[in-house]
């Protein structure tokens, strides 16, 4: 993508109210953000805050009262119906429900988004991008077959070729896992970010779904109507995820909070955490618990947050364990500071904190 090419998605002080006989209710109130080139931004917060009201406007699905909201280089307030229909043209939606028609055939749909969206292309090359997107959706087997013949996870995965087939350069999906078990879910999203990051696709991704945060290079947490600032979006779904494990249970909660930040402490002490730390930790954290997968992106995900909220308040937080868990502790750290080689210095040091600080026995010939 060139470097002139537009912010795909800039909004400046949105406000939205809807209005009914009987009340106005104000759901968006001065509301700004921006979505990058190529960005995957997922948009979090409490049912009822605004986030579907938020992308429907992106997405020109409804007009915006105030503010500004800019698509693809294209200004939609007060633009017309016609200019509003050709920002839909180049922008793909997932929804929840995949919403494919079932009298036509999976391939039947994803052409006919091809075809609405009036691209300069022979009928050979469309049949050749519809069967491309399909196969590349694992759906190469059952192009001909009608929606209902397919599993959840299978239609929901059609809806994202439906989306993909025009190389839209903007991707709105609303709660597309919130349907599927967790494992179609974390399929679909997977193959959401891989298929976007290949064609350079930004994504605005509405979602209650805790589990695929991963995905996002930005998160936007809108409460009561507002944008929170990353801190204070932090801070509230760590707030949030601690109080389910603590429910869950208590004691375990406490030590896989503080193992988690450890860990994730130890993998970023030197040039960041990357895939073979994330691994280690994951393999750790799945080692050390009776937690499911989808638990341990959960603790991945609030020890990040917790590292994050640290780092801008300075919180270092206690706790007491007993001497086998300090050292299943300390063999852990080393354990993912070494998985992407050497243990660095810095790596060394932080360890050398974090065992300072829960008060553990430092084995100095490890040092
Ligand atoms: N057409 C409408 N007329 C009146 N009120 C509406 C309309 N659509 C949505 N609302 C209300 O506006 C508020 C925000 O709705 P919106 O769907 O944007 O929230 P949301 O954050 O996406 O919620 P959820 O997570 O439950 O889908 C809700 O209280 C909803 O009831």
């Amino acid at each position: 993508m060139s470097a002139e090419a537009p912010v795909p998605v800039v909004v400046e002080n949105v406000s939205y109210v809807y209005r009914t006989d009987v009340s106005d209710r104000q759901v968006l109130d001065d509301v700004s953000m921006q979505i990058a080139p190529g960005e995957i931004v997922i948009l979090t917060g409490p049912s009822g805050s605004g986030k579907t009201t938020l992308i429907t406007l992106i997405g020109a699905l409804r007009a915006v009262q105030s503010g500004s909201v800019q698509v693809l280089g294209r200004e939609i307030l007060n633009a017309g119906e016609r200019d509003r229909c050709r920002v839909r043209q180049q922008v793909g939606y997932i929804f929840q429900h995949h919403n494919l028609l079932d009298s036509l055939t999976v391939a039947q749909n994803v052409m006919m988004s091809l075809q609405l969206s009036q691209q300069k292309l022979s009928r050979k090359e469309q049949r050749q991008r519809v069967i491309e997107v399909l196969e590349r959706v694992g759906l190469g087997e059952h192009v001909d077959k009608h929606p209902r013949a397919l599993s959840g996870g299978q239609n929901q995965r059609a809806g994202i070729a439906r989306a993909l087939v025009t190389h839209p350069r903007l991707i709105l999906a609303d709660e597309p896992t919130a349907s599927l078990d967790k494992e179609s879910g974390r399929n679909v999203v997977d193959l959401i970010q891989e298929l976007c990051r290949e064609q350079g696709t930004s994504v605005a991704l509405v979602t209650h779904d805790n589990r695929i945060l991963d995905v996002a290079d930005n998160i936007m947490h809108l409460e009561d109507g507002k944008i929170q600032t990353v801190s204070e979006a932090m801070a509230t779904h760590s707030s949030r995820m601690l109080k389910l494990l603590n429910k869950h249970d208590p004691g375990a909660a406490q030590y896989l909070s503080a193992f988690a930040l450890a860990l994730t402490r130890v993998a970023m002490a030197d040039s960041g955490i990357d895939d073979a730390e994330r691994t280690m930790i994951r393999t750790v954290l799945n080692d050390s618990s009776k937690l499911s997968p989808g638990e341990v992106d959960l603790v991945m995900e609030l020890a990040l947050s917790q590292l994050r909220c640290r780092q801008q308040d300075g919180d270092g937080g206690s706790a007491v364990f007993s001497a086998d868990q300090a050292q299943h502790f300390l063999d852990s750290l080393y354990a993912v500071a070494a998985a992407d080689g050497e243990v660095s210095p810095e790596e060394r040091v932080e360890i050398q904190n974090i065992a300072r600080e829960l008060g553990f026995p430092v084995d100095s010939g490890r040092l």
